[in-house]
């Protein structure tokens, strides 16, 4: 395929779309105006005859992935703690290092993930951690789009809570709508069991003040809810229910451990879930009621969680992890089935960062998409496309990427980061902090 330098109006002729609407696959041609998509269909439209084309053959399109939850500069602690449980993996491999941060080595970690995740097909990500000014950055340069939250654990002086919150305001004040929009951002006290109470009241409260959605981590293991019960009384979701969390447009990490009354909470007050299967595998948290989920109307998406707890950030895996999962706990092999594997790795990735526009291939979309090298043996035969992207492909089966309209990934590389430099800042990044 030949590549455009991304004129404003240009056609993609002879291309593969696994478009992620119900109904699946257009072989044909797609449109791209600008940063959105004008047209997907079979059939050549009448005015795009002098349009620049491309030629997508043995290529196989679809929407960029979108990973609901994450901490990119985590990428700089993987392979440092494995196979702990969450509560001691955190405080004695995870916050001792991560104390250690500066905002450089957020920085170089951010940049690792971000190519990392370009280059395995996710043009959106949902991002919670510190020095987040530092993430923006990042973001800003690549051309990617996130949703940036300055996550905050609540363990500690008042004074210091009082610094954070002022803090995680004012990036939501200088970045909402950053790097041309493609930047929003959320609040996100880091979980119930980290955040006093009242502390997270103040999280809701400058959530409804700046008119942005809420984030936090939720029942992800069963020794957290008991602790919940322990300390407040109730379960973490009606702990959030009663603190206001619901009454904004939010979105929780994980959902683990849920009965059947939670579920139907979640559902009537419209919260995403972002599932993490391959992260809640690794540290035996559990298995996510993910079919209830779906068919009480919850919006679930998929999200990696950071590198050190999964440890990478193949969205692939995630979409597979899902579809096979589901099917092996509940003893039904109609469990998430591929289109809505590919729907959670995607639109309902969109909808749960409550962004517009995004996660599928329609006129009117946003131009986020990306294209599959399908002249490999494990794309033959030409059967299911929809089926060949969550049960036989993988991150590395990507060969270039759009987000806007722009391309920003080609042939396998990142336009517009250095990916030498990267791998070397991150690497003596790590080795700053194990001398430090
Ligand atoms: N250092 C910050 C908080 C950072 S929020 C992101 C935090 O989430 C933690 N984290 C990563 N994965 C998980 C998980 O699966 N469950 C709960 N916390 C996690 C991670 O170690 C990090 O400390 C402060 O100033 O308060
Ligand atoms: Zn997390």
């Amino acid at each position: 395929m030949t590549t455009t330098n991304s004129p404003k109006k240009w056609i993609i002729k002879n291309g593969v779309f696994a478009t992620a609407e119900q109904g699946g696959v257009v072989h044909g041609c797609m449109v791209i105006d600008g940063g959105t998509i004008a047209y997907i269909g079979a059939e050549e439209p009448e005015d795009a005859r002098d349009l620049p084309s491309v030629d997508g053959k043995g290529l196989l399109f679809m929407p960029g992935l979108v990973n609901s939850h994450g901490h990119t500069a985590m990428s700089l602690l993987r392979g440092y703690g494995d196979d702990m449980v969450l509560q001691e993996w955190l405080q004695q491999k995870m916050w001792p290092m991560e104390a250690k941060f500066t905002s450089n080595d957020v920085y170089w970690g951010s940049s690792l993930s971000i190519m990392e995740m370009l280059k395995s097909g996710t043009t959106t990500f949902l991002d919670m951690y510190d020095h987040m000014d530092r993430v923006a950055e990042a973001v800003e340069k690549s051309g990617m789009r996130a949703s940036l939250t300055r996550g905050v654990i609540g363990l500690c002086s008042e004074e210091e809570q009082e610094r954070k919150l002022a803090d995680a305001i004012s990036f939501a004040k200088t970045w909402h709508g950053g790097a041309d929009g493609r930047i929003t951002v959320m609040m996100s006290p880091h979980a119930p069991y980290t955040c006093p109470p009242a502390y997270i009241e103040r999280f809701v409260q400058a959530a409804h003040d700046l008119d942005l959605p809420l984030h936090t981590h939720m029942s992800e293991t069963a020794a957290e809810v008991e602790q919940n019960v322990r300390d407040y009384g109730l379960r973490p979701v009606a702990h959030l229910e009663k603190l206001g969390f619901f009454s904004r447009p939010s979105m929780v990490a994980h959902a683990v451990h849920l009965n059947d009354e939670e579920i139907e909470t979640l559902a009537a007050n419209k919260v995403a879930v972002s599932h993490n299967p391959g992260s809640n595998l690794k540290l035996a948290s559990g298995v996510a009621k993910v079919p209830q989920m779906l068919k009480a109307g919850v919006v679930v998406s998929l999200g990696t969680d950071s590198s050190a707890s999964n440890n990478n950030l193949d969205m692939f895996e995630e979409m597979r992890l899902a579809a096979l999962i589901h099917k092996g706990v509940s003893g039904d092999p109609t469990a998430v089935p591929a289109l809505e594997a590919l729907r959670m790795g995607t639109l309902y990735g969109a909808q749960s960062l409550y962004l517009e526009n995004l996660g599928t291939l329609a006129a009117g979309m946003k131009a986020d998409f990306v294209a599959l090298d399908i002249e490999q043996a494990h794309f033959l035969p030409r059967t299911d496309y929809v089926s060949h992207i969550v049960y036989s492909a993988a991150g590395q089966d990507v060969r270039h990427v759009w987000v806007d309209g722009r391309q920003i990934v080609k042939n396998r590389e990142c336009l517009t980061l250095d990916e030498e430099k990267i791998r070397f800042e991150a690497q003596a990044a790590f080795e700053g902090l194990l001398a430090r």
